[in-house]
């Protein structure tokens, strides 16, 4: 599956060779929108509100005339009035404490959001690289920890444990038609945060703003949705703000009814709609994905999207060493993490090594070492968990003499010398010095470390103690963003962001735009495999692993390409709209590049025309 990345990564800049993100609708006058609603009602809707944009033509037709001050700004104005405004609270808090200034960030675009969803989409897009720490990781955990109380306007749905055998009927309680792409959770996981019950919902609202800033889905489309069943965090049943169901979270059976019967509800009313699962505590993720994946278009972000961007970088690992991509298949691998995300990596990186060594007809060996909170994991453990027993240290002749049941993360590492450690345990912090010194010790050239957990203060360790403690030849990749890191005589250090955002987005849109039954796992590795060959040689050599987050508009119009065409290359692919199965495999790959790139949606204001 592996084609000399290389040579890709130059085809690849090629296919995507303009500056600008991928155009939006062809790029003549944009075709005027229906509304049903005029006056106030049009001014109070984030969807259709030009705010101060609106031209006299449409203000009288609309009954917007008086409503609004007399002088009529363009797009551009308004855009640059917000940022002016972003800039100067950036000025006025500075010297706060970091909390503080990221949610003043946040208020300031969550409005803006709730008013105007054309404006914020163009400065969210314009300005992706700076924003996405506000609206996403790492910003978006405080924003779940301090919900209830920033609660301004709903956004998204809430299908609780009180609504069981009504929510077939309250789907039409969502005043959208169409619903292309829903992101849903139960809260029970937020990043690294723990169980944050209905607060849990900023995160799919923050993934669905990646969707539309990255994958171009239209935001009158998305879907964010919270599935409340309780929570089991003491502090937020105690709080008399909190918003959710105050009793303690449903296991079992009941559990699992209210989720189904939201699945139901949800392809009842939109069979085409693409459903990502987040941040799902283990069980109910691997779960869930089983029970839904062969009858709904759904994937779990965690397990497939984090699984597809941790084995780019690891890949993107090997060629750092300077290696053939097939010596992926005896490279040394710790995992300090054994839940959703750390399984799902494993998985997805077995799979890889085995796929590589049935093509050389050699015998492979267990390359993993993983640990959980009870340190590494062998067939000594007992009670162990069916889907982590595949990665358990046994006693065969390959086995590290001395390497016991429960052995502590620098034994670990002392004896492995691993050419990879890898971090998804929601733990800050554990890749200490002691840890990082003995990665020194590496047999790789390059030692690699990713410390993939979320949110920032979650991350294993920090760029800094990496080139610090590793040296300067280390590869660094972590979930959350952190600064490149200034070696001394112009050397850098550089801080790759290892987060599923790189694939997620491709996925969906790739899913959406095919019209898949459902997704496979070679849709994933297909997307997993385009964002691996992006990167080039070059820049590689200097540790580089991941695409400017600056440039994930193009990345994702490629990787969504590369999931249409493993769709139709297994038959998945029902086609979308007014493009079949048929006309999807007659495309070349540039082809489909442009198909996915035509019918991403870029933020202009369409002409409102009321039909009443
Ligand atoms: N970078 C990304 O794109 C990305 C994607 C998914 C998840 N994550 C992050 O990964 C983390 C874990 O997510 P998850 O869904 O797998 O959580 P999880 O709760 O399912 O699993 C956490 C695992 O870490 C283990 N663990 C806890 N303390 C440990 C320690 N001291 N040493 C080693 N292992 C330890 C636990 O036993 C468990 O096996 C979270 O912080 C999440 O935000 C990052
Ligand atoms: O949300 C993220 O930033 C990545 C990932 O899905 C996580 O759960 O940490
Ligand atoms: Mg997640």
């Amino acid at each position: 599956m592996w084609r000399s990345v290389a040579r890709r990564s130059s085809q690849v800049r090629r296919l995507l060779s303009t500056s600008a993100p991928p155009a939006g609708p062809l790029a003549t006058v944009p075709a005027p929108c229906i509304v049903q609603k005029r006056g106030n009602d049009i001014l109070n809707d984030p969807w259709y509100n030009k705010d101060t944009a609106f031209p006299l033509t449409e203000r009288d037709r609309l009954g917007l005339r008086g409503l609004l001050p007399p002088r009529v700004m363009s797009f551009e104005q308004q855009y640059e009035r917000f940022i002016n405004s972003y800039r100067s609270l950036e000025k006025n808090t500075r010297g706060e404490p970091d909390s503080i200034v990221a949610l003043a960030k946040w208020r300031i675009l969550n409005r803006l959001h709730d008013r105007n969803e054309t404006l914020y989409f163009r400065v969210l897009i314009d300005n992706i690289k700076d924003l996405a720490p506000v609206i996403y990781t790492p910003t978006v955990g405080l924003v779940c920890e301090n919900y209830s109380g920033l609660f301004r306007r709903p956004r998204g749905m809430y299908f609780t444990a009180k609504d069981k055998g009504e929510m077939m009927s309250m789907i039409y309680n969502w005043p959208q038609e169409k619903v292309d792409m829903i992101v849903v959770t139960d809260g029970s996981r937020i990043l690294g945060l723990g169980d944050l019950g209905v607060q849990g919902i900023g995160i799919p609202i923050g993934k669905l703003d990646l969707y539309v800033a990255a994958a171009g889905i239209n935001p009158q489309k998305v879907l964010p949705v919270i599935i409340d069943v309780g929570t089991n965090n003491e502090k937020l049943l105690e709080d008399n703000l909190y918003l959710g169901l105050r009793q303690p979270r449903l296991e079992g059976e009941e559990y699992m009814a209210v989720v189904d019967e939201f699945m139901e509800a949800v392809h009842a009313r939109w069979p085409q709609a693409v459903v990502q699962f987040e941040d799902f505590q283990m069980k109910w993720a691997f779960e869930t994905l089983e029970r839904y994946r062969n009858r709904f278009c759904m994937f779990n972000d965690d397990v497939q999207g984090t699984a597809g961007v941790a084995l780019a970088g690891l890949l993107g690992a090997v060629r750092a060493q300077g290696r053939p991509l097939h010596d992926f298949t005896s490279q040394k691998i710790v995992v300090a993490g054994a839940g959703s995300a750390g399984i799902g990596v494993l998985s997805m990186a077995k799979q890889e090594m085995s796929r590589m060594l049935a093509k050389t007809g050699e015998e492979g060996h267990n390359q993993f070492w993983v640990l959980d909170k009870n340190g590494l994991i062998t067939k000594d453990r007992k009670d162990l968990d069916p889907a982590v027993a595949n990665f358990a240290r046994g006693h065969g002749p390959n086995e590290i003499p001395d390497l016991h049941e429960g052995a502590s993360l620098v034994e670990v590492v002392r004896k492995v010398k691993p050419h990879v450690l890898l971090g998804l345990s929601g733990v800050g912090g554990i890749f200490n010095e002691e840890v990082l010194k003995a990665m020194k010790e590496s047999d790789s050239p390059r030692p690699a470390i990713f410390a993939m957990s979320n949110p920032t203060t979650k991350a294993e360790c920090t760029p800094e103690d990496v080139f610090k403690h590793v040296g300067e030849n280390a590869i660094f990749a972590s979930g959350s963003p952190f600064s490149n890191v200034s070696l001394g005589n112009g050397k850098t250090g550089y801080a790759n962001q290892a987060n599923n955002m790189y694939l997620f987005p491709g996925i969906g849109l790739g899913a959406l735009l095919s019209g898949a039954r459902h997704i496979s796992d070679d849709m994933l590795q297909a997307g997993a495999e385009c964002l691996a060959s992006y990167i080039t040689d070059d820049e590689i050599q200097k540790g580089i692993l991941f695409p400017e987050v600056s440039s994930i508009r193009h990345i994702t119009a490629r990787v969504g390409a590369a999931v249409v065409r493993a769709a139709v290359a297994e038959d998945l692919a029902e086609g979308c709209r007014t493009v079949g199965p048929k006309e999807l495999g007659s495309m070349s790959e540039s082809q489909t590049v442009e198909y996915v790139a035509r019918n991403m949606w870029y933020p202009i204001y369409s002409p409102l025309v009321n039909n009443k």
